[in-house]
């Protein structure tokens, strides 16, 4: 499917940090692994789990096969009804850890409500964890092991690093702390050197705080909540925000955090969306399953090698 690409996207416009590219470039990689794990006899299968009917994560779903399918790993999706309990879906999840078949299982939040999705998470089995999500998943990246991180988060500071900037001491700041967003992000750029300001809700003045970013990150839900008054001259604008919204032609249309008719004029680079971070962070899971089979084949070879001769 073609997607529509943002009017304010202009191939001869280099403020504007195209994900395409990026995405692609991860994904030739991804492409050679699966091929060689494939000749080795671990082809990978990906299992995407989804309770009732989320509008939200229809578009990532479809995204994650159609990329999955273009580098040859296979893509199984579970749709379990809306009043799926708890303890059926950690039954599934289970079955799936137990399966030899499968390298990856993805959680697509939201969750209902009854269901505890850091519980579920958790019952992930820590090698089948390609979303970086695990409680095991986060603690390395506290360890500065950085190879399997949280895809949105990775993604994000992968377009970053696509400006050249020199990531070591440069001030970056962070608006929204949600554990799959805001709070990986943090700790990958503190990873690489950035100093770090993290702001939420109870931020006293987040404007203050995100006129000082070279680097400004944002994952809050509210189209045009950066406004271009909240921008550093500069400074590289990373929106990780996607909304829909009825636009002033009727349509329903897809809008970041980031007010980007005003922000272009100030930022020296900034992510578009649709065409920005969502698309290198669809790459990074494939990515993360390859490092996620590369641990398991090598756990499978050293529990099962047997010398003869
Ligand atoms: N491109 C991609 O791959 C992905 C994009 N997204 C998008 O990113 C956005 C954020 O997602 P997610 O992190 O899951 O959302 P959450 O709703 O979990 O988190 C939003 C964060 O924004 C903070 N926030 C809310 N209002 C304000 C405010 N007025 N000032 C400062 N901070 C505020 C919240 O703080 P507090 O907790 O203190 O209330 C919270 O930490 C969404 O638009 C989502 O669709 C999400 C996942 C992947
Ligand atoms: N466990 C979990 N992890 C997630 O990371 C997660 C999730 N659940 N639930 C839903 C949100 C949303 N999300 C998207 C990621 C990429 C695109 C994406 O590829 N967007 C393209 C296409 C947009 C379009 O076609 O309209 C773009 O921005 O250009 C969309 C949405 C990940 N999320």
């Amino acid at each position: 499917m073609q997607h529509q690409s943002s009017p304010l996207v202009s191939a001869t416009d280099n403020r504007f940090l195209r994900g395409g590219p990026i995405a692609e470039g991860i994904l030739a990689e991804v492409r050679e692994a699966v091929a060689k794990a494939t000749e080795d006899g671990f082809p990978p299968r990906l299992v995407s789990i989804t309770v009732g009917e989320v509008a939200a994560v229809d578009v990532y779903v479809r995204n994650q096969r159609r990329k999955a399918e273009s580098c040859g790993i296979a893509f199984d999706e579970r749709r379990l009804p809306a009043d799926t309990t708890q303890r059926e879906l950690e039954a599934a999840i289970q079955g799936m850890n137990a399966d030899p078949r499968v390298t990856g299982i993805i959680i697509q939040r939201p969750l209902p409500r009854e269901i505890n999705v850091k519980a579920m998470q958790a019952a992930i089995h820590p090698l089948k964890d390609v979303e970086g999500m695990h409680p095991a998943s986060i603690g390395n990246i506290v360890y500065n092991q950085l190879d399997l991180a949280p895809c949105t988060a990775a993604a994000s500071v992968e377009m970053l690093k696509s400006t050249g900037l020199n990531l070591k001491g440069l001030e970056a700041v962070v608006v929204g702390h949600s554990e799959i967003v805001g709070k990986p992000i943090a700790f990958l750029l503190m990873s690489e050197g950035a100093t770090v300001t993290v702001c939420h809700h109870m931020t006293r003045s987040v404007a203050a705080h995100a006129r000082r970013a070279d680097a400004l990150f944002v994952a809050v839900g509210k189209p045009r909540f950066i406004k271009a008054d909240m921008v550093k001259p500069g400074a590289a604008v990373i929106d990780i925000g996607i909304n829909s919204e009825i636009g002033p032609d009727g349509q329903e249309r897809v809008v970041g955090d980031v007010d980007s008719d005003s922000v272009k004029d100030v930022a020296s680079w900034i992510t578009p969306v649709p065409g920005g971070v969502g698309p290198v962070t669809v790459s990074i899971l494939m990515r993360n399953t390859m490092v996620a089979l590369k641990r398991q084949q090598e756990l499978y070879t050293s529990a099962f090698a047997t010398k003869v001769g």
